[in-house]
């Protein structure tokens, strides 16, 4: 399965220019990409205060564009996370297309990043879970949520063989991020697919360092810190052969914990 990543410098408060980015992207990947990835909040990055202003109802305009470029294309889209008016509500939503134009799955982020003051202006999601794609079961969260491992080994048991952490990970912070990815990948024997954003935002610099970690916790591969693609091969049967050889799932003790 090959998978690119979008290691993106997002344009804070301009939705319009950060779609044209982002068709432009996916319309110049090479053929034979299966899964094309982008980070959170691609669309306005954390320009909260100015939501009510510059963003559309339900994500509208940026899921057009991406469910015709996934069908003319024939690719699947993990189309990072959106900011959405939900009624009179935003939302940090993260959304998948697949190769036929077809919304599969979404998910509303449900740690809201104190520090990035998203609970004063963003209502949480209240369900996860998992979705098909490319034939793999797979999961996805969002930033902070990495923070908390309950969501991921709930995917993991219900069968991920691919988690996607799409993010605008501060660079300040960006060792706790890359400590939690390894962790997560061990912890749960399946491939971690993070997507960070680069750039600037009201003072916040996000730290990029992009990766794919395989199910034994190896980096396959791993972004700088500058706007930048990243491309890798992955073999999905990797999973089924790490939990064979340590058999954590066998060996929880479900009775205690
Ligand atoms: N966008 C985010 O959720 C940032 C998370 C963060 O800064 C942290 O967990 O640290």
């Amino acid at each position: 399965m090959k998978l690119a990543l979008y290691q993106m410098a997002v344009i804070p408060g301009e939705p319009a220019k950060n779609l044209k980015k982002v068709t432009n992207w996916l319309n110049q990947l090479p053929e034979g990409i299966d899964i094309a990835a982008l980070p959170e909040m691609w669309n306005t990055s954390y320009t909260l205060d100015m939501l009510n202003e510059i963003i559309d109802d339900e994500g509208h305009r940026e899921l057009r564009a991406l469910k015709e470029i996934a069908r003319l294309r024939n690719l699947n889209i993990v189309a990072g996370s959106i900011a959405v008016k939900s009624g009179e509500k935003f939302r940090n939503r993260a959304i998948i297309i697949d190769c036929n134009g077809q919304v599969i799955y979404h998910y509303d982020k449900v740690h809201l990043v104190p520090m990035l003051d998203e609970p004063l202006f963003l209502e949480s999601g209240d369900h996860f879970g998992t979705f098909e794609l490319a034939d793999s079961k797979m999961g996805i969260i969002i930033c902070y949520d990495l923070r908390f491992p309950e969501m991921t080994r709930k995917l993991a048991l219900e069968g991920a063989e691919i988690i996607y952490v799409v993010a605008e990970w501060p660079h300040v912070r960006i060792d706790h991020f890359l400590a939690l990815l390894k962790a997560r990948a061990i912890e749960n024997q399946c491939y971690i697919v993070a997507c960070n954003a680069v750039g600037e935002c009201g003072g916040t610099v996000f730290g990029g360092r992009s990766m794919v970690i395989d199910p034994s916790g190896e980096v396959a591969v791993e972004a700088a810190v500058s706007e930048e693609t990243v491309v890798v091969e992955i073999d999905i049967e990797e999973s089924e052969v790490i939990r064979q050889a340590i058999p954590v799932f066998e060996s929880r003790r479900t009775d205690l914990y």
